[in-house]
């Protein structure tokens, strides 16, 4: 098993992972070193997550045995030629960027590194993401299954072709920001009939939560389960009928190609 972990960039998305890795008590804190852009950020984390960070990249770079690079797509021009010179022999670097092939990570870093490229999502923080992990070549089946116990010590997490990685920022990289403006409309509709707003977050989310169990634990059509909440000439079809006619389906569909067809341009930056 790796010994050191290490994390360059310590957003929204690396916090996520740290805190769902060491939740699940895969990694004790001490085996995880991570870089962050301010002093202010290192302190916060390391009160935080009880880990050990720094502001310096090449520190990271040279320590961890695997290494994620969770900066904005945008950063990785500005970082990989910082450490590409000083990264451990026989380390494995995992991205988690939109938007960054194989191809570009392998061009930037000008050598054939170990490399999988991923897309978690946020849930990593409560042990409930979904992520997609795609090995390069020189990945050998252990050091993918050391990566796999990763990702699935915060979630569930598969193996799919790189040509998926795009679909898959659209279904589940990016979907818990569609998740989470449905539960603060379903929310809204509740306050406007009087119920608090924290109760109201309350019972939107527990059954946002619940139905997606449905769905994860029968195995049956959504569609089936839709229609067993239908009871005829009853409250849910008259509900279902609204956002039928308000085009709901279609909304989260051209909304999830939007975001496809951002990450496949991303690509091609
Ligand atoms: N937020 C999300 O839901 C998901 C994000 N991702 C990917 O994760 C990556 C990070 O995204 P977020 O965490 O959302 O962004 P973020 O902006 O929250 O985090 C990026 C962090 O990198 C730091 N940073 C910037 N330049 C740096 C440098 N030169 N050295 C070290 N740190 C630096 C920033 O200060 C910031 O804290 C992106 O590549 C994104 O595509 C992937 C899946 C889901
Ligand atoms: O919005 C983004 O670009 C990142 C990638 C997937 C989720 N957040």
């Amino acid at each position: 098993m790796a010994k050191t972990v290490g994390f360059i960039g310590s957003g929204n998305m690396g916090r996520a992972i740290m805190g769902g890795m060491i939740a699940a008590g895969l990694y004790a804190p001490s085996q995880i070193l991570a870089s962050a852009k301010t002093k202010e950020t290192v302190e916060k984390i390391e009160k935080e997550l009880g880990i050990v960070a720094t502001t310096d990249n090449t520190e990271v770079a040279r320590k961890a045995d695997i290494l994620f690079l969770a900066v904005k797509p945008g950063v990785f021009a500005t970082v990989i030629p910082q450490i590409r010179d000083v990264c451990k022999e026989g380390q494995v670097v995992v991205s988690i960027a939109a938007g960054q092939t194989l191809a570009s990570i392998t061009d930037l870093f000008g050598r054939q590194i170990k490399l999988v490229r991923s897309m978690p999502n946020t849930p990593a923080l409560v042990g409930e993401a979904m992520s997609a992990v795609t090995p390069n070549e020189k990945i050998s089946p252990e050091e993918l299954q050391e990566v796999m116990a990763i990702f699935e010590s915060f979630g569930k997490a598969e193996i799919v072709p790189e040509t998926m990685m795009d679909a898959v920022v659209g279904v589940s990289g990016s979907s818990p920001a569609y998740v989470y403006m449905f539960i603060e409309a379903m929310a809204d509709a509740a306050v406007a009939d009087g119920m608090p707003r924290k109760q109201a977050y309350k019972f939107a989310a527990q059954s946002v939560l619940g139905a997606a169990k449905m769905v994860l634990e029968t195995g049956e059509h959504p569609g089936v389960l839709k229609d067993a909440v239908c009871s005829p000439g009853g409250t849910t079809i008259a509900a279902v009928a609204e956002l039928e006619k308000s085009g709901l389906r279609s909304s989260v569909i051209e909304a999830q190609r939007a975001c496809v067809q951002k990450s496949r341009d991303m690509s091609k930056e």
